[in-house]
């Protein structure tokens, strides 16, 4: 019996969770000790490694969380926003770390998250990418040097199967830029804009999405003012950058006091 930690991946078959079950399976600092889909899904009683199509892993897909968190030491999920909600109520029971990159939570699914995390770690990131991170502070730091002149527009692009928008990165990165102007996004964002709209509000914070193809994630800030541009820019072209900061973050969160985390904390930024 191997003492790494026991890492559950929940969503196991979807595009995050395939990539999460290869990065724990080959990291070499944690075991995958579980992967969990929804009922009935067509995965459920397989051995995952088989499912995705390649050697058995040992690991069959359950659909009974709270078991398969009750023999790990963390859960990643990245899921959908109700099973996140559901997911952290049950991490905190078996008292596992729970690490949520699902995006597209609204106010009160991330209120309700509060009880779990008063009893068990929760890091929660609509990005775990260390370039996006960066990018977060980079964009405070550009947004506070800046007066309301330059315009702020976030626009983001993604493939055609993305439930959510803006994406969870796009509002880190509004949300960033909101702090540096001394604002609050929910007073300053502007959001889908369509029809006749009137001219642009001197302070707001525009927000564009794309879908297309296999788009795995682009994200520029946009500082546009009369005579001149700042365009901060994060391209990603591999979901392993994902699960890679997911699985830091599970790690991380051994031993730390319960509580609720981001992914500065994780990096120390
Ligand atoms: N934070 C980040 O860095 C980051 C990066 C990529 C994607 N995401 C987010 O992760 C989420 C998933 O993205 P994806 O592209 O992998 O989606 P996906 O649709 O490919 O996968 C989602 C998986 O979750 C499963 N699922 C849904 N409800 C479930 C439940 N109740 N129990 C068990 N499994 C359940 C689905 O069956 C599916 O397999 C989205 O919210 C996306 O925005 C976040
Ligand atoms: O593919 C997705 O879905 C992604 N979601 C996150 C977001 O909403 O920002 C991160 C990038 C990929």
């Amino acid at each position: 019996m191997t003492h790494l930690p026991g890492i559950v991946v929940t969503g196991a078959s979807g595009r995050m969770g395939q990539m999460l079950v290869r990065t724990v399976a080959q990291s070499g600092r944690a075991r995958l000790a579980a992967a969990v889909e929804r009922p009935g899904h067509d995965w459920v009683g397989a051995d995952i490694g088989e499912a995705m199509g390649g050697a058995a892993l040992g690991v069959t897909v359950t659909d009974d969380p709270l078991e398969a968190f009750a023999r790990a030491q963390a859960v990643i999920d990245f899921t959908a926003p109700q099973a996140s909600v559901e997911f952290a109520a049950l991490a905190a029971q078996a008292r596992a770390v729970h690490v949520i990159g699902t995006t597209g939570l609204s106010d009160d699914q991330i209120a309700a998250l509060e009880p779990a995390a008063r009893h068990a770690v929760i890091i929660r990131a609509g990005n775990m990418s260390l370039g996006v991170n960066l990018l977060v502070g980079l964009t405070r730091k550009v947004a506070a040097a800046l007066d309301a002149d330059f315009d702020i527009e976030v626009i983001e692009a993604h493939h055609n199967r993305k439930v959510d928008a803006p994406s969870g990165t796009a509002l880190m990165l509004g949300e960033a830029a909101a702090e540096g102007r001394g604002v609050t996004l929910a007073e300053a964002a502007d959001r889908g804009r369509d029809g006749i709209t009137g001219a642009r509000e001197r302070g707001h914070i525009g927000f564009s999405a794309i879908r297309g193809g296999d788009i795995v994630g682009e994200h520029d800030v946009l500082f546009a003012a009369p005579g001149e541009r700042i365009v901060l820019r994060h391209v990603a072209t591999d979901r392993a950058i994902f699960a890679r900061g997911a699985l830091r973050a599970a790690l991380w969160g051994q031993d730390r006091a319960p509580g609720q985390y981001d992914m500065a904390d994780v990096l120390g930024l």
